[in-house]
């Protein structure tokens, strides 16, 4: 673990009228921005008071006692006290055990709205001293990326049909029930990625979804791994998919197959379990819908459950996502080896793709979603690498999952595009 110790944080969080509060992600700063948006509510943030970096078997645990130091030396003045407000860290953590890093940001100023109630947290160092107070004006619109070209990742296309095959065939032969496989595609400009450009994209034509950027991985994701909110753990699990074709009445048709659709209701199956498997310890009582919903994307329909139970214990928001983490809408069936077959065959590094993302506060409250539909800025920032990956069982087909990953990288490749 490397971290900062800024010693003891001071943390003001003030009222705003939520009238006064313009769209979140217009008063992100160029340097620094952190961002956790769905509908126009949720967090922005700039700025750093302090950072954590992790890795390996204990990232999460590494992370969660130097929060809670953190937290135990902080001096907190909160006139709202609603989730997010107060001390805050936002987080994005590796998918594997290795290679890859994870992070916590204690940022310098977070502008929050939710519901009737908008705010704004300063967070000063002993070091630094109090800070002024920020300006909330909106900043100039960030510049479209020049010039993208994308070019494959890892492995081609080609290749990684013969990826899945493989997994396929694994599954057949009874090594394991389900694995995730992804592939990454590299988009490349000419100059480094204003990322507040493709962040305002996305929070614009994915409002559904949680629009975020931490250190450089940024994205809209559909999929919430853990929310836990004064005693009350939810989570929203998505695994099968079927591409939408922008006929309204034929994708209606196409959500009902779904819904019938003997290998995608499977592939939810063992994703459900997964998450109901592991909340169930930390929760005194829960509910989970025998069948799923469907969810409708601009570019895809999932097939969704929301999972909601009553917290046991004080569990924190983000040991529940430890402790969900892999779950089997990113990971497998069963989780151990499917998490070994990944290693094995897919040929590429997760980093923090399709791992936690989100943000906790002082009282063990948050939101972690899963990081999906994301894309990491690497080098000088002139490059993006876009992910995707698919749920495969035993009578998956190569070509369709392929076509699938194509249709689940579109928002960060349209996200990358010129106005
Ligand atoms: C792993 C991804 O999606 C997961 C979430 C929803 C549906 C999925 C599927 O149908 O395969 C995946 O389990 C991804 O978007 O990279």
């Amino acid at each position: 673990m490397t971290s900062c110790d800024p010693g003891a944080l001071t943390a003001s969080t003030t009222r705003l009228a939520p009238a006064e509060v313009p769209a979140l992600l217009r008063l992100l700063p160029r340097q620094d921005p952190l961002s956790w948006v769905r509908r126009g509510e949720g967090m922005v943030a700039w700025g750093v008071a302090a950072v954590c970096r992790t890795d390996g078997p204990a990232r999460f645990a590494d992370a969660a006692k130097w929060w809670s130091e953190l937290v135990a030396r902080a001096d907190v003045h909160d006139e709202v006290d609603e989730p997010g407000t107060g001390l805050l860290a936002f987080g994005s953590f590796a998918f594997a055990e290795q290679p890859g890093d994870s992070v916590l940001v204690v940022p310098r100023v977070v502008v929050g709205r939710r519901g009737e109630h908008a705010w704004v947290t300063t967070i000063d160092t002993q070091e630094s001293g109090p800070q002024e107070a920020p300006d909330l004006a909106v900043t100039e619109p960030a510049a479209a990326p020049a010039d993208v070209v994308f070019t494959d990742g890892a492995v081609d296309g080609e290749s990684w049909m013969s990826v899945v095959a493989e997994g396929v065939a694994r599954i057949r032969s009874g090594a394991l029930e389900k694995v995730v496989l992804a592939r990454d595609l590299v988009a490349t400009a000419t100059a480094p990625i204003d990322v507040r450009h493709p962040l305002s994209r996305l929070a614009a034509s994915y409002p559904m979804c949680w629009t975020f950027h931490v250190d450089r991985l940024f994205g809209a994701t559909p999929e919430m791994l853990v929310r836990r909110e004064r005693g009350l753990v939810t989570s929203r699990v998505l695994a099968g998919t079927i591409r939408r074709t922008g006929d309204d009445e034929h994708d209606l048709a196409l959500a009902a197959a779904l819904a019938r659709s003997s290998k995608d209701l499977e592939e939810h199956e063992y994703a459900v379990r997964s998450v109901a498997d592991a909340l169930e310890p930390h929760c005194s009582s829960m509910n989970v819908p025998e069948s799923p919903f469907v969810l409708h994307l601009p570019n895809v329909m999932h097939l969704a459950t929301d999972v909601a139970g009553v917290a046991r214990d004080e569990t924190s928001a983000l040991d529940l996502a430890a402790a969900l983490h892999p779950s089997a809408a990113v990971g497998g069936t069963p989780t151990e080896s499917a998490v070994a077959l990944i290693a094995e065959i897919e040929g590429m590094d997760r980093g923090r793709y399709a791992g936690p993302v989100g943000w906790m506060d002082a009282s063990g409250d948050g939101e972690w979603g899963i990081a999906l539909r994301s894309g990491e800025l690497v080098g000088d920032g002139s490059t993006v690498r876009l992910f995707a990956g698919c749920g495969v069982v035993g009578s998956s087909d190569p070509a369709a999952e392929l076509a699938e990953s194509q249709a689940k990288l579109i928002p960060v490749r349209d996200s990358l595009a010129a106005d």
